[in-house]
């Protein structure tokens, strides 16, 4: 017979303590978990990247509803545990629910400390710990503008980061004279406060608050000096305390946390604790690497498995602002009988300072350059004697290098050591991913194992474990670099581009040291469409960064010409329209008027000079026929005059048009719409095709009829054309954060797999994050021949624009339609 085990509290460090023991010893327990919170278990780490626009909270799920069911577990979510009989051995919920145990773990996290200042119970004062604290800030953002943090330590600066990005006015409020004075030194602190300040934070350091004041809802915070700052939302970020209550009240041992031995034990029989709630050797550890190695202790210890129990953790911390560089490790700060060697190139915005004592190094603290954390990690934890050869930890033997390679540090790592403290993945799960998943590089690491999708600070050691496992040479071989000016793979940049907020093609190229600072014809284009892809409201195109007919608007002929494609929505034209395309033929002497597969007019052989003013003239919107975008929406008759036609397959045709225009794409995007299965408009041949069908549309992706011609797939049937919209903008959302620069869908859907798209665009949460970030990008999106038209600077700098020596070179970029 099974024995009982509950465990109270879903968050991180006990969910974590289930699997490796199911891993351990799947069949011992029957377990029982309660969680207070509404939700599965989910990245806590992960809230900061929600809240910053970088994640859904659909990504940061860790043990989806379907793991508790798959594995047994009995979930009682949204319910707390109210009282703990320890003689009967029983629990019971604020529901009135009974649970029997015969092990007990306690994982109750912290709760976040609330300053208790006059006034703080107004709405809008709020912490950062949960979902709800995540979802009431950014409600607030869409409401209110004024926001103010208490607390400049990680979850405050974290908290301000992700508000400036939710476009709110962000002043941060520090007791202090330095910012995260825990974790880092005066010097760094007033790096990192520059920093942050060019970010666009405010800060009031040194200040005490002392009452909250407002109506019903907060309107400002004053503070001890008489001054004051005005605030329609306060997020207190000053610090967490264990959440001991419920153990307190029946009879546990507890001191700030829930006292614990190396076993994870509380001092009553079959009751342990793991995770924020648990006080070890006097140290309640509020960072999750430590807790995970917490929970593997408790797992061996519950599983009948040997081990010499928890011996405490030095911890390390890296702040996940994007843009930011900042890590901290073990004792940093300069106490009698430690030393301290010191580097700061002003230069660069770099400072680095690792803390000795004894020959060992006890701490560190980088700023602007933080790839030496996980060697220095290591070394940290190692506990290696440096005696007077300390300027090695920093400059190599040689003194002027590098000093040991963190290969030779992860060839000396144990399999279940902890690689990505904030997912939790060990070295002997990131070696599996490699050896027997095929991962070749550490963005399909992550896809894998989660491994460097926090904070990013392991990436270097994941880094460091895929060339060891592989061998560099293979590691090389199989990385494919976006061009000959940089060893990076399209991933890796993309991936430096949104975490560093990178915002110009000069910028990446400089911060990722390009071999070629100036970059090549391949990059350039291509770091100017994932610029304006991650950050669309930021980023400014860079016309010298586009190909020739995307900078003159118009696809280039053999003969130097232009040709002029107005847009035609759906293929249906007006009379008047008509009117007007015969009169610009005619008055600039167009010798080719055709028809195109598109179902759109082009007017060929025009000379450059004659662009602006036949745009002028034409008064009709450009129909991209030149670019990596959006190109056509071919449609059938459909219902309105075809006799088979069961959907309206023009206006459907029309409406996506109209939607998904202008859109920057990484490679051309066309799309058709038939209006029955007899697929007059040839739909299963485009990127995205739409094929009406009784009562719905069908949805096929992926198709190509170029030189590659292939049959696009399905990807779903819908019922309405408000699905067929949703469907298409997150569907091509994907695309434009996925893809590579130059690759058609059909390539890229070969490449990544059907099912993992199917996959992606399944659940309704994250297609409506794809539509949000798609319908951003498609506010932004201006008409590039009327901005010229209307715009005398715009309108010089194409005057001043000259065609190519070699047209027919040109024109291989692109063709029209
Ligand atoms: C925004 C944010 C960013 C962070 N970033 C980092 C980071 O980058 N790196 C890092 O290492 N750490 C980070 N942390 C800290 C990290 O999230 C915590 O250390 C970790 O989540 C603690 O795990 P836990 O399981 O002990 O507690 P929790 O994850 O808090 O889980 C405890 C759970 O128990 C539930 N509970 C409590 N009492 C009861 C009860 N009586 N009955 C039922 N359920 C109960 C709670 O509702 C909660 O869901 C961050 C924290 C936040 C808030
Ligand atoms: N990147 C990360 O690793 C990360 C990110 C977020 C949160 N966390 C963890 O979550 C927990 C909570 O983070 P936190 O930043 O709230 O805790 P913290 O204790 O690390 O920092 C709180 C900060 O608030 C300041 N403070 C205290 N009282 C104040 C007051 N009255 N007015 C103004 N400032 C005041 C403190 O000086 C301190 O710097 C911590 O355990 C932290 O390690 C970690
Ligand atoms: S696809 Fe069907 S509805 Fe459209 S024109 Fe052809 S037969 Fe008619
Ligand atoms: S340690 Fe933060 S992502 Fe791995």
């Amino acid at each position: 017979m099974k024995r009982k085990l509950v465990m109270i509290g879903n968050g991180m460090a006990g969910v974590s303590f289930v699997e490796q023991l199911l891993k351990l010893n799947p069949h011992r327990y029957e377990v029982t978990i309660i969680g207070a919170e509404p939700h599965p278990n989910y990245n806590r780490i992960m809230l900061s990247s929600v809240l910053a626009g970088d994640a859904s909270m659909q990504d940061i799920i860790l043990n989806d509803w379907d793991w508790y069911r798959d594995n047994d577990i009995t979930l009682h979510y949204g319910q707390t545990a109210g009282s703990i009989d320890t003689a009967k051995q029983v629990v019971t919920t604020d529901k009135g629910i009974e649970v029997a145990y015969d092990e007990l773990v306690l994982a109750t996290g912290s709760l976040p400390f609330m300053l208790p200042l006059p006034g703080a119970d107004k709405e809008g004062v709020i912490a950062f710990r949960d979902i709800k604290d995540c979802e009431a800030m950014i409600d607030a953002s869409k409401k209110y503008r004024k926001a103010v943090v208490i607390g400049g330590g990680l979850l405050g600066l974290e908290a301000a980061r992700g508000l400036v990005n939710l476009k709110m006015d962000v002043s941060v409020v520090h007791i202090f004279d330095c910012l995260m004075e825990r974790q880092l030194d005066p010097t760094a602190s007033k790096l990192l406060q520059a920093e942050l300040e060019g970010q666009g934070m405010n800060f009031l350091l040194e200040k005490q608050s002392e009452s909250i004041i407002g109506k019903k809802r907060v309107a400002g915070l004053k503070f001890k000096d008489g001054t004051h700052v005005d605030a329609d939302l306060i997020v207190m970020a000053v610090g967490i305390k264990p959440n001991v209550q419920l153990a307190k009240d029946c009879g546990i041992e507890v001191n700030r946390g829930i006292v614990v031995n190396d076993y994870m034990q509380t001092n009553i029989p079959n009751i342990y604790a793991v995770g924020e709630c648990a006080e070890h050797r006097g140290i309640a550890y509020g960072l999750v690497a430590p807790l995970y190695e917490q929970g593997a202790i408790l797992a061996k210890k519950l599983a009948g498995v040997e081990s010499e129990g928890y011996q405490g953790s030095v911890v390390s911390t890296k702040l996940k602002v994007s843009g930011v560089n900042v890590f901290s490790a073990g004792r940093f700060t300069d106490e009698p009988g430690t030393q301290a060697l010191r580097i700061q190139d002003g230069l660069e915005g770099v400072y680095k300072k690792v803390v000795f004592e004894k020959g060992k190094v006890v701490g560190a603290v980088l700023f602007g350059d933080t790839s030496d954390s996980s060697r220095l990690f290591s070394v940290i934890r190692s506990g290696e004697d440096f005696s007077g050869r300390e300027k090695e930890v920093l400059f190599g033997p040689s003194g002027g290098g590098k000093p040991a390679s963190t290969e030779d540090l992860v060839a000396a790592m144990s399999g279940d050591e902890i690689v990505c403290g904030c997912n939790g993945v060990t070295k002997e799960t990131i070696t599996e991913a490699i050896m027997e998943k095929g991962c070749v590089s550490v963005a399909e690491i992550k896809a894998c194992t989660k491994a460097s999708g926090g904070c990013g600070g392991c990436k270097p050691l994941v880094e460091a474990i895929l060339t060891a496992t592989l061998g560099a040479d293979n590691v090389a071989a199989v990385k494919e670099g976006i061009c000959g000016c940089t060893a990076l793979s399209r991933d890796e940049v993309v991936d430096a581009i949104t975490r560093m907020r990178l915002t110009t093609t000069k910028e990446v190229m400089h911060v990722l040291e390009w071999h070629n600072p100036e970059g090549c014809s391949k990059c350039r284009p291509a770091l100017n469409y994932y610029l304006g892809m991650a950050f669309p409201e930021e980023h400014e195109d860079e016309l010298e960064s586009r190909f020739v007919n995307e900078r003159n608007h118009a696809n280039i002929q053999k003969d130097g010409t232009f040709s002029v494609v107005p847009r035609i929505y759906g293929g249906v034209t007006t009379p008047e329209d008509l009117k007007k395309i015969a009169v610009v033929a005619e008055k600039y002497h167009v010798p080719l008027v055709k028809i195109t597969g598109g179902q759109r007019i082009d007017l060929l052989g025009v000379k450059k000079e004659d662009l602006p003013g036949m745009w002028k003239d034409l008064d009709m919107p450009s129909g991209y026929a030149y670019g990596k975008a959006l190109r056509t929406v071919k449609t059938c008759v459909g219902s309105t005059f075809c006799r088979f036609g069961t959907q309206d397959s023009i206006k459907m045709g029309i409406d996506m048009e109209k939607k998904f225009e202008r859109l920057n794409t990484p490679h051309k995007v066309k799309l058709a719409v038939s209006g029955c299965p007899r697929n007059c408009a040839e739909a299963t041949i485009k990127d995205l095709g739409v094929v009406a069908i009784d009562g719905g549309w069908e949805l096929y992706i992926a198709g190509n009829g170029g030189t590659k011609v292939r049959a696009a797939d399905l990807l779903v049937k819908v019922k309405t054309e408000e699905e067929v919209l949703e469907w298409t903008g997150a569907y091509l959302q994907y695309y434009r954060e996925t893809a590579n620069f130059g690759e058609r869908t059909s390539e890229w859907a070969q490449r990544i797999g059907l099912d993992t798209i199917k996959q992606e665009l399944s659940a309704k949460e994250d297609r409506d994050s794809y539509n949000s970030r798609i319908d951003k990008t498609l506010d932004l999106m201006k008409d590039p021949w009327l901005q010229i038209i209307e715009n005398e600077e715009l309108r010089k700098a194409f005057d001043a624009l000259t065609a190519p020596a070699n047209p027919e070179a040109a024109a291989t970029e692109e063709t029209s339609s």
